[in-house]
């Protein structure tokens, strides 16, 4: 992608360790500077990708009654069908212009996590629906695990330190679908400037542009990924965790102008959350005397949780 530097994952795999290290510094350095790389050679591939946005907008395609069976009270949005409007950026009273679905982690019995995460939602009207949102759900998550092993080794930690963490992590893989907009939208937007929640973001391709980044000076840029990248950014958590050494970039999808008001749009990020018991205590490697510890300790879950608050989908 031309605004955003581009990394190729086939180098940290390679066994070569030049292209490895070469790799480490080349996302080590975006993720100071911009926070986000567009990734090339990942595991998601592009049937996979065309059979999910099938599914996907045959999802959003069905009655709104229909879709309403999905969205379950008291999960704060954590899983199934989330309606139009029900969440804001954080800050911003407007709802964003959007619906969405969320697919969640099913993990190993052996990860004792059994209790904990919400199950799945079953679309009963799609039949493939669920099991190829997993398939891509699995893709995307073992292509994280690799980014955040690159990431460990930049901030100078084991390279597996993520692993645990992240393996059966609280992550989520949201398709969204952006309505045509059929009225004047008042201050509202596709979605309000942000940064995202969890450790790292793995966005596939949008069926069309508007996903818009801010630079450190202040300049909005087009973050547009070529067919086959993903585009990778930082989160908060990950921003948290290592004292601000790793930047969680700002970034909204704007409307787009008039005459294309009729286009729905539709994406699909998957947000990568470790487990719930993560400390995202500011790492010792990310402390010195220029850079005094920034955030208070907190875990996953209860950041987690502030934030849900925030966002208009957990009411207190
Ligand atoms: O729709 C997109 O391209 C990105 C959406 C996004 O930033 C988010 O849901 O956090
Ligand atoms: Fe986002």
């Amino acid at each position: 992608m031309k605004n955003i530097p581009s990394v190729d994952l086939a180098d940290f795999i390679s066994g070569d360790p030049v292209r490895k290290q070469k790799f480490v510094e080349e996302i080590g350095r975006a993720y100071e500077e911009i926070g986000f790389v567009s990734l090339k050679n990942h595991f998601l591939n592009d049937n996979l990708v065309d059979e999910l946005y099938k599914e996907v907008k045959a999802f959003f395609a069905l009655p709104v009654e229909t879709k309403k069976k999905y969205e379950i009270e008291g999960l704060g949005g954590q899983r199934g069908y989330v309606s139009f409007g029900k969440e804001h950026a954080k800050g911003k009273k407007e709802g964003d212009l959007k619906e969405f679905w969320h697919f969640g982690q099913e993990p190993e019995e052996d990860a004792n996590l059994i209790d904990e995460y919400p199950d799945n939602v079953q679309v009963e009207e799609l039949p493939d629906f669920n099991k190829t949102g997993m398939e891509a759900y699995r893709m995307l998550e073992k292509t994280g695990i690799y980014v955040l092993r690159a990431l460990a080794l930049y901030i100078g930690l084991d390279e597996h330190y993520f692993d645990h963490w992240a393996s059966n992590g609280n992550s989520i893989l949201r398709p969204i679908h952006y309505p045509p907009i059929v009225e004047e939208p008042k201050g509202a937007v596709r979605a309000g400037a942000h940064g995202d929640i969890n450790l790292i973001t793995l966005l596939m391709g949008a069926s069309t542009g508007g996903l818009q980044v801010l630079r450190k000076d202040g300049v909005w840029m087009d973050a547009i990924p070529e067919e086959d990248e993903l585009v990778i950014n930082v989160g908060d958590m990950l921003e948290r965790h290592t004292n601000n050494k790793l930047r969680s970039t700002i970034h909204r999808v704007v409307n787009p102008p008039k005459e294309e008001w009729s286009k729905p749009r539709y994406s699909i990020p998957f947000f990568m959350h470790p487990r719930s018991d993560m400390p995202l205590n500011c790492l010792p490697e990310c402390i010195d005397d220029e850079h005094p510890k920034a955030y208070e300790d907190i875990t996953a879950g209860e950041f987690l949780y502030e934030r849900l608050v925030d966002i208009g989908l957990i009411k207190k």
